[in-house]
C-alpha cells in the first residue's frame, strides 16, 4: 500500500520529496492497515472461548460502545456508538467480547446497515441467545466533509433478532435502557 499511497500523493499534485511528506506513504499504509485490521480477525479468535454457563435469562446490555469504521463507498470514516443487548439462553459471553465483536466488524470497509446485522447475527450464533438487539448511531464523514455536507444528521440502524423481534416488551425494555 505504501507505493499506492505515494502515487495518490503525487496524483494530488504534492511534492513527495518535501520533508513533511517523505514518510507519509508508509505512515498512511500503516494507518490503513490498522483501520482495516478486522479482516485478519475471526469470530473464534476474538471470542477466545469466553463463554460461561449461566442460568441468567434477563437482558444483558452494553451500551455506548464507540466505533470507528470506514464507509465502503468513499473510504471515509463513520464514527458513532453501538448498543448491544441479548437474552442469554444457558450461557453468557465475556463482557469485553461484545465490544471486540463490534470492533472486528467495524475495522473493515462497511455500510452501517451491514455492520449492525453482522454484530447481531454473530452474538446470536456465538451465544445461542434467545434474542439479540443491536442499535448503531453514527455520523458519516462522507456526508459531512463532502457531498451533501450535512453536519447534524445521524444515521440510526437496528437489527432485532429472536425475542427482540417477536416481543414488544423486550424491544421496549431495550429501547428504554439505552435512552
Ligand atoms: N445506506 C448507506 N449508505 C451509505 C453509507 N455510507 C455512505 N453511504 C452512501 O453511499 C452513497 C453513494 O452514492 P453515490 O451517488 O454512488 O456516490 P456519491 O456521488 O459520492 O454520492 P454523494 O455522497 O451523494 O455525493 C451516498 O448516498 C452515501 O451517503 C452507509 O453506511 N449506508
Ligand atoms: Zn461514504
Amino acid at each position: 500500500m505504501k507505493e499506492q499511497y505515494a502515487q495518490i500523493i503525487e496524483a494530488i499534485g504534492e511534492d513527495l520529496q518535501r520533508p513533511g511528506l517523505q514518510d507519509t506513504p508508509s505512515r498512511a499504509a500503516k494507518a490503513m492497515a490498522y483501520l482495516t485490521k478486522g479482516y485478519e480477525q475471526t469470530v473464534e479468535s476474538v471470542v477466545n472461548n469466553a463463554l460461561f454457563p449461566s442460568d441468567c435469562s434477563e437482558m444483558v446490555l452494553v451500551k455506548d460502545i464507540e466505533l470507528y469504521s470506514l464507509c465502503e463507498h468513499h473510504l471515509l470514516p463513520f464514527i458513532g456508538k453501538a448498543h448491544v443487548a441479548y437474552i442469554p439462553n444457558g450461557k453468557v459471553l465475556g463482557l469485553s467480547k461484545i465490544a471486540r465483536i463490534v470492533d472486528m466488524f467495524a475495522r473493515r470497509l462497511q455500510i452501517q446497515e451491514q455492520l449492525t446485522v453482522q454484530v447481531a447475527e454473530t452474538i446470536e450464533r456465538v451465544t445461542g441467545a434467545a434474542g439479540v438487539g443491536v442499535i448503531i448511531e453514527a455520523k458519516h464523514m462522507c456526508m459531512m466533509m463532502r457531498g451533501v455536507e450535512k453536519q447534524n444528521s445521524v444515521m440510526k440502524t437496528s437489527a432485532m433478532l429472536g425475542s427482540f423481534r417477536d416481543q414488544q416488551a423486550t424491544r421496549t425494555e431495550f429501547l428504554s435502557l439505552i435512552r
